[in-house]
């Protein structure tokens, strides 16, 4: 395809909000803008494409975006667009305002949403921004190392606490079905135990013997940390711990907390690398592209394909940290 096909592009943000979202929409902005592209952007995800809620953004408006988290484009779970109907609407509105190429920022069920408006004609190109890490074929998603950050901000202080009460901590992190978030801020917050839905664990055997060990050495608080994917109830695990060990736990849920806040370096440099890439990979005419990074270094996935790829918990890591937590 020739170079200058694309005269005007749309992007969008999709799925659960991730800090750098707003740094990556700035780059891919900015990007297109000196490769003589209008940018469109569509707000609430695919609702505000099926709708035409759009904002036309030049330099000036992503300025002041690179530190702020969630996505000044705001976003959306869009039910409609699930269906054929709905990625139609979509599709026609695209093209009634001019739309040659867009830019998905999401997660994987975003990268699906893309890879249904490729089929059609519309090219599009899905950045990774979500915290669970949890996108097969890169190594990194943008808003990782920001949630990983807070999580660990968060488990600090619930250690003081714990430690000043002699009490166990159990915390719950989020991941969705991935492990990645929690094994991660688990390390970093000096855990004494992880639980991530990619291993097999034994509460019982394992996590209440291990506390009663660490009791007969002195040990006298105890932080858990739990993700959300797992398939016991954060609630039961508590219960079961308490009755084992005689420790009085305590449970938090960091939730939506991990979503928010100023992204890190690396989740700035990173998305915008990702934003700058994306919008190359439109101008040279290659659609139906996830980007993805790979020793960081940046590359492109077939949508279907990179999807289909196998990712899982670092084992080394897990390792690592079943010997440090001793
Ligand atoms: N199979 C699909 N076909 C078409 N569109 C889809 C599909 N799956 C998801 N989408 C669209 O993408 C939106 C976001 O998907 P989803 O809720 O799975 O979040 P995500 O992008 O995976 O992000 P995260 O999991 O990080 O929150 C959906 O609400 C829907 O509009
Ligand atoms: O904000 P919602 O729709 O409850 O979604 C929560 C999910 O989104 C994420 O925060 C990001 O995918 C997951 O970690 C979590 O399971
Ligand atoms: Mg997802």
């Amino acid at each position: 395809m020739d170079k200058k096909t694309i005269r005007k592009i749309g992007i969008l943000t999709s799925g659960g909000d991730a800090p750098g979202m707003n740094a990556a929409v700035r780059a891919a902005v900015r990007t297109a803008i000196g490769f003589d592209m209008e940018v469109i952007g569509i707000k609430r995800g695919y609702n505000g494409l099926i709708h035409g809620d759009f904002i036309a953004l030049d330099a000036g408006a992503v300025g002041d975006m690179i530190q702020r988290g969630g996505t000044f484009l705001y976003t959306a779970r869009c039910m409609e667009f699930m269906e054929e109907a709905g990625q139609k609407k979509a599709f026609e509105m695209a093209k009634k305002h001019g739309i040659e190429g867009i830019v998905v920022i999401g997660g994987d069920g975003s990268f699906r949403g893309a890879e249904k408006l490729s089929a059609m004609g519309l090219p599009t190109v899905g950045i990774p921004g979500t915290i669970d890490n949890d996108i097969v074929c890169t190594e990194y998603t943008i808003g990782y190392d920001t949630a990983c950050n807070i999580g660990m901000e968060a488990i600090d202080r619930l250690r003081d606490t714990a430690q000043s009460h002699e009490k166990c901590s159990l915390i719950e992190v989020m991941g969705r079905k991935a492990g990645h978030l929690a094994l991660e801020v688990g390390i970093a917050a000096g855990a004494s135990a992880i639980l991530v839905p990619e291993k097999e664990y034994d509460i019982k055997n394992e996590i209440c013997r291990n506390i009663t060990e660490g009791q007969k050495k002195g040990r006298t608080h105890h932080i858990i940390i739990m993700a959300e994917g797992c398939r016991d109830k954060v609630q039961d695990v508590a219960e079961i711990i308490e009755k084992e060990t005689g420790i009085s736990t305590r449970v938090t849920v960091l939730g939506h907390i991990q979503r928010g806040g100023a992204p890190t370096v690396r989740d700035r440099v990173v998305a915008t690398r990702m934003g700058y890439f994306a919008v190359e990979l439109l101008r040279a005419g290659r659609g139906n592209r996830l980007v993805a990074m790979k020793g960081n270094a940046l590359t492109d996935y077939n949508i279907n394909e990179g999807l289909m790829m196998k990712k899982s918990i670092d084992e080394t890591l897990y390792t690592i940290c079943q010997t440090v937590a001793r």
